[in-house]
């Protein structure tokens, strides 16, 4: 199992740890004995990590003073690890992540083709999720990696992913037996004998131009069963083009769709008056009126030749509670004044805004009878518990 996808409650060697030092600052560290973990709030000793529960808050005294510095150790997800990986690329932040997967119904049935792989970000979302991932990189030096982490995080464990370094809009998404760029369970495809069969039923395409490689899709995508896709651009030039080709290919159910992430927090806000405002008004006013008499005053001493025109401010009050601009700041729900209850939203939300382009495929729509006799033959005397299907198990449709 890997790191990613199995679930423990203790911290032990040789596990992938998130460290969570900030919300801004979560580092990857290989649990080891005798080894330290340094941070500008002191250095924490693996040892210390050791056997604890994965969730425990690490604490040690700063040095020449009485305070602690603390970290967390947190078990790796697919979550943790978008917001803390080493950036090669942009990303696919969780906000869009999550939504792409549920509207692609990425299911642990789901064959998924995603291009390109990048830093690998959303690679780990699908690789827990889907029934097999087909990731494909052209960038060479990106490519190895990507490979050498999701062999670090132990994704090829599952026997689940397989990473292509391919050019998909010029050669396109078929996997051969001789291919030396294909890699899974730690093996080439040319070792392991995969067979070139994809039969892909969730498309992600994070390219710069899916366009190009749209038309490669037909050939490895489901035949009994619908194909979902989405296509993630930045641009809206982008999307028209991507949705030239979808026409052109006999995508339909096209739909696009823009990801805003924000997040909501609830804060107290003052019920201002009426009669506040006008009080306002009024000391504005009665403000401005002394400050007109005293300057007439002063302007009079200077044409009468009178030495000293300068006269003193007059001693004014401390400034009170202003609703309404500067003044003695109150505390939020203070009991003196009446509050109401708001949501104030945080801008610093990390979702690469990109526009959502979905379609949907469905290569043979008739009804193949022949299947569907096969397939009621095959399940006449199976018991319901035998046929709940397994991580695995391929999906039987019956449109053909
Ligand atoms: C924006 S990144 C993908 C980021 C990824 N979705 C993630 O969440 O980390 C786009 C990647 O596509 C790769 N790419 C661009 N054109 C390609 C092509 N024709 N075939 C394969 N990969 C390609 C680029 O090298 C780049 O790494």
């Amino acid at each position: 199992m890997s790191h990613f996808s199995e679930y423990k409650d203790l911290i032990q060697v040789g596990d992938l740890a998130l460290v969570w030092i900030s919300r801004d600052n979560i580092k990857p560290v290989t649990i080891t004995a005798g080894e330290t973990f340094n941070t500008r709030y002191g250095s924490f000793p693996h040892d210390d990590m050791i056997g604890k529960p994965y969730g425990s808050q690490i604490a040690v005294r700063t040095k020449g003073s009485n305070r602690f510095g603390f970290i967390h150790v947190l078990q790796p997800t697919p979550e943790l690890w978008t917001i803390s990986l080493p950036h090669r690329t942009q990303i696919v932040y969780t906000p869009d992540s999550s939504y792409i997967m549920q509207r692609l119904q990425c299911s642990p049935h789901s064959r998924v083709i995603e291009a390109g792989t990048g830093s690998g970000s959303f690679s780990h979302a699908f690789a827990r999720s889907a029934g097999h991932l087909f990731s494909y990189e052209f960038h060479e030096v990106r490519y190895e990696q990507a490979k050498k982490e999701f062999e670090e995080h132990g994704l090829f464990r599952d026997g689940n992913v397989t990473i292509t370094h391919r050019d998909v809009c010029h050669d396109g998404f078929t996997i051969k037996n001789t291919d030396k760029t294909t890699f899974f369970d730690g093996k080439s495809a040319e070792e392991a004998q995969q067979p070139a069969c994809i039969g892909a039923d969730v498309i992600f395409l994070d390219l710069p131009a899916p366009w190009d490689a749209i038309p490669n899709l037909d050939c490895v995508i489901s035949q009994n069963s619908k194909t979902s896709m989405c296509c993630f651009s930045p641009c809206i030039e982008q999307v028209d083009k991507t949705l030239e080709a979808l026409e052109k290919h006999g995508w339909t159910e096209v739909e696009m769709v823009e990801i805003q992430g924000r997040q909501y927090e609830s804060r107290r806000q003052m019920v201002r008056h009426l009669d506040d405002a006008l009080q306002r008004l009024r000391d504005v006013r009665e403000r401005k009126q002394v400050g007109v008499e005293r300057r007439k005053r002063m302007f009079n001493k200077i044409i009468s030749d009178q030495e000293e025109p300068y006269e003193e401010r007059p001693e004014t009050p401390k400034t009170q509670f202003n609703p309404f601009g500067k003044g003695s700041r109150v505390k939020e729900g203070d009991s003196n004044y009446s509050w109401k209850e708001v949501s104030k939203v945080e801008s610093e939300i990390k979702s690469h805004t990109s526009y959502l382009t979905f379609a949907s495929k469905i290569v043979h729509k008739a009804r193949n009878e022949e299947l569907v006799q096969s397939i009621i033959e095959e399940h006449k005397d199976v018991t319901p518990e035998s046929t709940l299907p397994g991580k695995k198990d391929k999906k039987q449709s019956v449109n053909k």
